[in-house]
């Protein structure tokens, strides 16, 4: 069979369907191929954007087919999907190539007969979309917005009782955008300034970032990121301006001995090593072996000295009892605050999933807590806006441990103009640009 984008964007899209993460697919389907560079975005923005808007695509099915989405065979749903997902969000395909190309894969995918049905349901809704949006809207609020942007309802429920709805528009608005790709300088390697006027020289206009001062934003469309300047020499890496905060209310200072609980593939780590310009000790653990691989290979090739690995689980490590200064957990999490950056991410996660999570980040944050010296310091942080996994975990290890406190970071802090009234810092995707994140640093009181 040919190999077009869209057949083989099928293909992944089946492969994930069947429980592929959305990467993996996507990844090994361009692996595969030899496609020229236009029709490798293609596949990937038919994967990515079909799997993302799928809650809307199956009301579009359920629309403007007889039968609903859930009755159809699973890999008509898929290349009904790949047809609707092209009509509606795809401006660059002509709306008459979507629909034939959506029939060729039904001809092509063991549908010849449905291939009538296949065109007339596109072409009823290409009609319907000539005068204003056809996709009809359930009535309930949080359905509405569950439906507009493809969100799961427990979802937009939880961010709509912290939030409210007009809000929770936006936050929903935002993760089916593209993602920013931040950059955090070495500053032991590159200035902002050099980095800058690199990045400038090779006709990529990078951005600053108001109040972080290593953080520049690249533009869309910048390139293949190991290709960019100062990528080989250590000058910086990649790391959203969200995450560059957790470094800032650590405030690690030269000297110090840290443990990162939960640190692979170390952007966090690499940030506390050269805040403490790579003098002290960061304890990088991790419990996933694999990716403290990764980890190793950003040590090298940032060229730190302090970082020193630990494979294991954060639970049961009895050695750092009472040994250090500084603590930080970046604790795995549902990841509510970075869906833009995952496709497939929204529907892995369930209300269930996130009280394991929940119960998990408590024992995390229970054991290291014993590691802390006196008058020492543990930063919690997550990248999800579910308050189970945030205000609830720091509610009850404060409860449960009156001997800790919040504390603010300095006034000179890059973190403190983000610090709330409650102390954390809660960063929202829609209002900061950045991704949504929680953080909130501790002190241990008792002598
Ligand atoms: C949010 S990620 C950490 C990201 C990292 N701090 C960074 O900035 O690159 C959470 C990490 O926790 C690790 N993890 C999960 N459970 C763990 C446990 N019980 N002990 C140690 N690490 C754990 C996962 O393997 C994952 O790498």
């Amino acid at each position: 069979m040919t190999q077009t984008p869209r057949q083989l964007a099928f293909i992944a899209l089946r492969s994930i369907h069947k429980g592929a993460f959305a990467d993996g697919a996507v990844d090994q389907a361009l692996h595969q191929s030899n496609l020229a560079l236009l029709d490798r975005r293609l596949l990937t923005e038919l994967v990515y954007g079909t799997v993302r808007r799928q809650r809307t695509l199956d009301a579009l099915i359920d629309q403007f087919a007889k039968k609903k989405a859930a009755q159809q065979p699973p890999d008509l749903r898929l290349i009904l999907h790949l047809g609707f997902y092209q009509l509606r969000y795809l401006s660059q395909v002509p709306a008459s190539a979507a629909v034939n190309t959506t029939v060729d894969l039904a001809k092509q995918n063991g549908f010849v007969g449905l291939a009538g049905f296949v065109n007339g349901v596109l072409r009823h809704y290409l009609r319907a979309s000539e005068t204003s949006d056809p996709l009809l809207l359930p009535s309930d609020p949080l359905g509405r917005l569950g439906v507009l942007h493809s969100l799961p309802d427990w979802v937009v429920q939880v961010w709509s009782e912290q939030f409210g709805l007009e809000e929770t528009d936006r936050l929903c608005a935002w993760m089916n955008q593209p993602p920013p790709i931040d950059l955090r300088i070495n500053t032991l390697r590159a200035t902002l300034d050099q980095v800058e006027t690199a990045m400038n020289a090779a006709g990529i206009d990078v951005r600053r970032i108001p109040l972080l001062p290593q953080a520049l934003r690249l533009p869309v469309g910048a390139g293949a990121i190991q290709t960019l300047p100062g990528y080989q020499d250590g000058w910086w890496m990649v790391q959203d301006s969200s995450a560059q905060l957790v470094g800032y209310l650590v405030d690690p200072q030269p000297g110090d001995t840290i443990v990162d609980a939960c640190a692979a593939p170390g952007g966090k780590t690499m940030h506390l090593a050269e805040l403490m310009q790579d003098e002290g000790i960061v304890w990088a653990c991790d419990r996933a072996a694999a990716r403290l691989k990764k980890l190793q290979q950003n040590v090298d090739r940032l060229g730190l000295h302090s970082v020193h690995l630990q494979t294991g689980d954060s639970r049961t490590l009895p050695q750092f009892v009472n040994t250090c200064d500084r603590v930080l957990i970046d604790a795995p999490c549902s990841g509510l605050g970075t869906l833009n950056r995952h496709a497939d991410a929204r529907w892995r996660q369930t209300p269930d999933s996130v009280q394991d999570l929940s119960q998990l980040q408590q024992d995390l944050l229970t054991a290291a807590a014993t590691w802390v010296k006196p008058q020492g310091v543990m930063v919690y942080a997550t990248c999800t806006l579910h308050p189970l996994e945030n205000e609830a975990v720091m509610g009850r290890f404060l409860t449960d441990h009156p001997n800790w406190s919040i504390d603010r970071p300095p006034r000179s802090s890059p973190a403190a103009p983000f610090v709330t009234k409650a102390g954390w810092i809660k960063v929202l995707p829609h209002r900061h640009k950045m991704d949504g994140f929680f953080m909130v640093r501790l002190k241990r009181h008792d002598l």
